[in-house]
């Protein structure tokens, strides 16, 4: 069959889910350079795009209309559910959400840790509003469904499509605060390429690391876990704090290779003692943070990020903790990829 499409010449059907963002930002004519996030609909965003309706059967539901900054666990769990759903009963190929920049990273990664089977889900989004000159939003849509429909796409996770690159889960973040080229994968680069004359070019084989499914627990929320910023001169205040308003993880964003200073490494070995999961990141943009270098976290019963950034570190600790996991060494590989 020809890519993307079935032995039966169908094209492949492709949910797409709407929760606000930059996407669907319109300019506010009231205020120059000034405006709102969310004011359109998918259904609007897709028919803005020309060409889609030869490259998949598009079915669009909207979830929220949000600016990202204000993305929480209602709207991911309603996300991860209704994918789950689509993929069980067989409504949909692939799944694309469209997603506000600021905290695209957390969503990819919340959702590349939840929801089980080898569709593709790709998350997408855009620098520039809808009305803006050289608006990115339609290109990005445009490509985030090449990669949606593609066969080639199944058994990569959550991948996050803007600006001609394909980046996974684990790996994508945010780096820029305006330039349309902003989403990089510092440590290891984009799994592939696309653009619309060229069409995909994956750079990585389909399956990467091996990866845990964690279930959604129940309820609508996933456990209070605080990141604390570690800086010259740093004391221990943010991690009491962060302990009195009933934390039940702290993720250190430590300078350097995880580190802090010696009255907060106190603090975070008191937490620790309480019961209170505490994972060593970094506030530096790549590398690796390493056990027992600095720190001895063997002894302190820390556990340490490895390659996930604060933020994303910070999910996967509410997902350990709301899993029951306890164990200090399965701790630690809940956070190790091994491929
Ligand atoms: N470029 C953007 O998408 C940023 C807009 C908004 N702050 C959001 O994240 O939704």
């Amino acid at each position: 069959a020809e890519p993307g499409k079935d032995a039966a010449g169908s094209l492949p059907r492709i949910l797409v889910l709407a929760t606000g963002g930059t996407i669907a930002g319109q300019a506010d004519p009231r205020a120059t350079g000034a405006y709102k996030s969310g004011q359109i609909t998918g259904e609007q965003l897709m028919a803005s795009v020309p060409g889609l309706d030869k490259l998949a059967k598009l079915n669009a539901e909207q979830i929220s209309s949000i600016g990202s900054q204000d993305m929480n666990d209602k709207v991911w769990f309603a996300l991860a559910r209704r994918i789950q759903d689509a993929f069980d009963k067989n409504e949909a190929d692939g799944v694309i959400i469209t997603h506000g920049t600021d905290t695209l990273e957390e969503t990819a990664f919340f959702l590349d840790n939840v929801v089980r089977g080898d569709k593709p889900v790709v998350i997408v989004g855009s620098m520039r509003p809808a009305s803006a000159v050289s608006a990115d939003g339609p290109g990005n849509l445009y490509e985030a469904v090449q990669v949606a429909a593609d066969p080639r796409s199944r058994g990569r996770g959550v991948m996050a499509v803007l600006n001609d690159k394909i980046q996974g889960a684990r790996s994508v973040t945010k780096t820029n605060t305006t330039s349309i080229e902003t989403f990089g994968s510092p440590n290891d680069g984009p799994i592939g390429y696309v653009d619309t004359a060229g069409g995909i070019r994956f750079l990585t084989q389909a399956g990467g690391f091996k990866r845990a499914t964690y279930q959604l627990p129940a309820g609508e929320q996933l456990p209070r876990v605080e990141i604390v910023y570690s800086h010259a001169n740093m004391d221990a205040v943010p991690i009491e704090d962060a302990i009195s308003h009933g934390a039940k993880g702290i993720v250190l964003a430590g300078v350097g290779d995880g580190n802090t200073s010696k009255s907060a490494l106190d603090a975070l070995e008191a937490a620790a003692k309480k019961g209170i999961l505490v994972v060593r990141s970094t506030r530096v943009r790549s590398g690796f943070v390493t056990r027992n270098v600095e720190v001895d976290d063997d002894k302190n019963g820390f556990v340490v990020s490895e390659d996930l950034n604060p933020q994303k570190a910070r999910v996967l600790t509410q997902l350990l903790i709301a899993s029951g996991v306890t164990a200090p060494a399965e701790l630690q590989k809940a956070f190790t990829a091994t491929w």
